[in-house]
C-alpha cells in the first residue's frame, strides 16, 4: 500500500475568492496547497475591466501569509459590451490570463454575464487570434429545460457550434458535471478542455437530499446521477492530457447557505488536494495524480509547470464541521467527514 505521495506542486485552475475580509480568510487555504489559481471575476459588482482587475490582483497579492509562494492569475468578465481591445490590451499586460463566460443568471455573480453568445463572438475571434483561453460556465439559462440537463442542453445548443467556429480558440468548459460534457471533451478538438472539482468526483445528486435538504452540497452546475459521477471519475484518473484540477471552491456564509433561498456554491477549498487525491487512490490511480493536478493545466493553458513539491501522507482526519472566515461561519467540503490523505507540513 502506498502511505505518501509527492507530486509538482498542482494548481487550482478554477477558483472563487471574492474580496475583503472574505479573501483574506480563505486565501491562505489554497496558497497552502497551490501554486497558483485562476481567480474567477464574479465579484459584484464583477471585476470586467483591465484596471480594476489589476488592483483586484493587488489586492490578493498583499494578502498571501508571508513565507507562501503563490500566484493568482485573473480572468476577465464578459459582458455584451466587452471591448475585443481591452481583452487583448489586458492580456498583452499580463493582466488577464483569460476571459470567463458566464451565461447572464446562469449561477452566482453571472447577472452582467453574456446574454447571447453572438454579442461576444468579436471577442471571442481576437482571443483566438491572440492564443487568450476562454473559460465557460456551461449552462443554458433557459428555465424551461430541467436543471439537470442544462449542462448537456448547452452543449448541444451553444458550444458545440462555438467549437465549429472557432477551431483555434483555447476552450475549457469549466466544472463538468456530466458523462455528456466529458465525452463531447474527449471527442472534440484538441483546443477543448475541462476542469472537474472535488465535489463532482465525490457526490450525486442523492447527497443534496439525504434525509432532508442538504444546502452545503448545493452547487451549479448541479450534481446529477451516479452514472454521471463515475464517468467523471473514469476521465479524471484516465491520464487524458484534457482534464485538470479546478475546486470551484466558492464560499458562502452560513447564513447564505441555510436560508430559504440559499446561494450555489460549495467550499472546496480547505481540503482540496487531499479531497482530489482520496478520488485518485479509490480509483487506484495515484500515478496518474500529478498529470491531473499539477500538468494539465499548465500545458493546456501555455505557462510553464511548477517548480515545487508537496507531498501528502495517508494519514486519516476528520474535517471541520465549520470554520470561520470574516467573521461567518462557514462549512466546509467533508464537514464532518474523514479524509484518507493530508498534506505533509513542509
Ligand atoms: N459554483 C457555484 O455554485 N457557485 C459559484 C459560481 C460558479 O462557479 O458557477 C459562486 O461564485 O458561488
Ligand atoms: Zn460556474
Ligand atoms: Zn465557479
Amino acid at each position: 500500500m502506498i502511505n505518501s505521495i509527492t507530486i509538482r506542486r498542482p494548481d487550482d485552475w478554477h477558483l472563487h475568492l471574492r474580496d475583503g475580509d472574505m479573501m483574506r480568510a480563505v486565501l491562505p487555504y489554497t496558497a497552502r496547497q497551490f501554486g497558483r489559481a485562476i481567480v474567477m471575476p464574479n465579484l459584484s459588482p464583477p471585476v470586467t475591466d483591465v484596471e480594476k482587475t489589476a488592483a483586484y490582483r493587488g489586492r490578493i497579492i498583499a494578502a498571501i501569509p508571508a513565507g507562501l509562494d503563490f500566484t493568482p492569475l485573473m480572468t476577465c468578465y464578459l459582458t455584451d459590451t466587452t471591448d475585443p481591445m481591452d481583452v487583448a490590451r489586458g492580456h498583452s499586460e499580463g493582466v488577464f490570463v483569460a476571459a470567463k463566460l458566464y451565461p447572464a443568471h446562469a449561477t452566482t455573480g453571472s447577472a452582467h454575464g453574456v446574454t447571447d453568445i453572438a454579442k461576444i463572438y468579436p471577442v471571442l475571434e481576437k482571443m483566438q487570434a491572440i492564443g487568450m483561453p476562454l473559460l465557460i460556465h456551461g449552462e443554458v439559462t433557459d428555465h424551461h429545460v430541467d436543471i439537470f440537463d442544462r449542462e448537456a442542453v448547452f452543449i448541444e445548443r451553444t458550444l458545440s457550434k462555438l467549437v465549429r467556429d472557432m477551431p483555434e480558440l483555447k476552450i475549457v468548459f469549466e466544472h463538468i458535471t456530466t458523462r455528456d460534457a466529458a465525452d463531447f471533451v474527449i471527442d472534440g478538438p484538441e483546443t477543448l478542455a475541462a476542469t472537474i472539482t472535488p465535489q463532482h468526483l465525490h457526490i450525486n445528486r442523492n447527497a443534496i437530499f439525504a434525509g432532508g435538504i442538504r444546502p452545503h452540497f448545493y452547487c451549479l452546475p448541479i450534481a446529477k446521477r451516479e452514472e454521471h459521477r463515475l464517468r467523471l471519475r473514469e476521465v479524471a484518473v484516465s491520464g487524458s492530457r484534457k482534464f485538470f484540477l479546478g475546486t470551484d471552491s466558492a464560499p458562502h456564509s452560513v447564513g447564505a447557505k441555510e436560508s430559504a433561498c440559499g446561494c450555489a456554491g460549495i467550499f472546496g477549498a480547505p481540503y482540496a488536494i487531499e479531497s482530489y487525491t482520496a478520488v485518485f487512490d479509490e480509483e487506484n490511480a495515484l500515478d496518474r495524480l500529478e498529470a491531473f493536478a499539477s500538468e494539465n493545466g499548465p500545458r493546456f493553458y501555455g505557462l510553464p509547470l511548477n517548480e515545487g513539491t508537496i507531498t501528502l501522507h495517508r494519514q486519516s482526519h476528520q474535517v471541520e464541521e465549520k470554520l470561520t472566515a470574516a467573521g461567518e461561519d462557514i462549512v466546509p467540503f467533508h464537514a464532518g467527514e474523514e479524509i484518507n490523505w493530508r498534506l505533509g507540513l513542509k
